[in-house]
């Protein structure tokens, strides 16, 4: 059968977000860059669109997409093409992109499309969810833990000297086109950063997943057979599952913060500069720490501590802070940047601890001193 470019293949999976009026679909499949025109066109008819990128994926992949919008018969503007790394979350560069589409004339049913990694996405959409108060928004995610997490759910955003994400708007996209075939040129230290994230849903509340990742790790990385496709799926389902019952992060959404409190102080207190850390390491590092913390509270078993960090060690991720480059990090400085979380509440601290694999939970009023002395054991041993 000759398959119209818009409809959905047969091997694509596609996860729907449920979200009333606003709910999309995140499609994941092969091949999909090429039918992104018609799929947008179907979606968001008549829309004119801005692509915002990345300096590396503008020369891997915007060409391409460009190709599919103009057979589709998709109206674009200029792309604006930013710098690649996680530097690029910033105020200034939130400016350009929002000149960009503003002096393109693009209008409120006009849709931003980001394609790149999880940065390009944040800084788009919250530049979409901010132009004329708010704009279409299309996230063609390029790198795993873009097609895994960041391009589903909404939260948008930049970074601040404070802290990290502390500037933004949730504005969910109006579709989601995650193309695993772009996935293959990617490297290694990327592809790894991602995964962390894709574990991240088996530790949280999936330990059948995690499990399987245990099995099949190897297979995700090498791409040979359908394993990748499999991860990519079942970590959309999960976020997908959570953002439909707690959009705005009220609740159980937080749970999706595994690793972050510990990870977003690392970042923040290396300065966002990638070459240093990126976020998927610095989540990898701040999940084996919330399992040691954990442990260290009598809360959980140092055996599943051990097992986590064995697996991500396993997948070429860091898994102690010690493991960063550069200058030493100091307990105090994280300390400050733990202050500005956005899971505080009334000054007191909120970590997602666990009781096992599979067993995340929310910890509200956290002991300040206990994680400032974990922390400096952690520097230090
Ligand atoms: N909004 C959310 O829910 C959410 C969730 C998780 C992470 N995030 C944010 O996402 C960001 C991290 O995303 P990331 O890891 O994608 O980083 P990134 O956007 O910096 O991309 C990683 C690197 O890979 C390159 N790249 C991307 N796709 C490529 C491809 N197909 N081929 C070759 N190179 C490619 C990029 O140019 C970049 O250098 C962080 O800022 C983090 O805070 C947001
Ligand atoms: O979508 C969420 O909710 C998450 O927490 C996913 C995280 O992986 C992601 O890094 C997110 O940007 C962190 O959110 P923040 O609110 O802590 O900035
Ligand atoms: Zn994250």
């Amino acid at each position: 059968m000759n398959m119209g470019m818009g409809e959905a293949a047969a091997n694509d999976t596609t996860v729907r977000v449920a979200l009333g009026e606003r709910s999309y679909d995140v499609v994941i499949g092969s091949g999909l860059v090429e039918r992104a025109g018609r799929l947008l066109a179907e979606r968001l008819p008549g829309a004119r669109v801005v692509v915002v990128t990345d300096e590396t994926v503008a020369g891997l992949h915007l060409a391409r997409l460009e190709n599919a919008f103009a057979q589709a018969g998709v109206t674009m503007a200029a792309p604006a093409v930013l710098p690649a790394g996680e530097a690029t979350k910033s105020f200034d560069r939130l400016r350009e992109v929002v000149d960009h589409i503003l002096a393109a004339r693009l209008e409120r049913a006009d849709a931003v499309v980001a394609l790149g990694g999880g940065v390009i996405g944040d800084l788009s959409g919250f530049a979409a969810g901010i132009v004329r108060r708010g704009m279409a928004f299309v996230q063609v995610p390029t790198s795993l833990l873009a097609q895994v997490d960041s391009s589903v759910g909404g939260k948008t955003g930049i970074n601040s000297a404070h802290g990290k994400n502390l500037v933004g708007v949730f504005h969910q996209p109006a579709l989601v086109i995650a193309d695993t075939d772009i996935l293959d040129t990617l490297d290694a230290r990327q592809f790894a950063a991602g995964y962390a994230e894709v574990a991240k849903y088996g530790l949280i509340d999936r330990p059948d997943f995690f499990a399987w990742l245990e099995e099949n790790r190897e297979l995700v990385f090498s791409g040979h057979g359908e394993a990748r496709a499999r991860a990519i799926a079942e970590s959309c389902r999960a976020k997908a599952e959570v953002v439909a019952a707690d959009e705005r992060e009220s609740g159980r959404r937080a749970l999706l913060n595994l690793g972050h409190t510990f990870g977003h102080a690392l970042e923040a207190a290396t300065g966002y500069r990638s070459e240093r850390l990126v976020h998927g390491e610095a989540v990898s590092i701040g999940m084996a720490q919330a399992f040691r913390f954990s442990a260290h509270l009598g809360l959980c078993e140092s055996v599943d501590a051990e097992r986590v960090a064995a697996h991500l060690s396993a997948a070429g991720l860091p898994i102690s802070p010690r493991a960063i480059a550069g200058e030493p990090l100091d307990a105090d400085m994280l300390m400050a940047a733990i202050a500005q979380d956005k899971k505080v509440s009334h000054g007191r601290l909120t970590f997602i601890l666990v009781r096992g694999i599979g067993q995340a939970f929310i910890a509200k009023d956290v002991d300040p001193v206990a994680v400032r002395d974990f922390l400096r054991d952690e520097l230090s041993s």
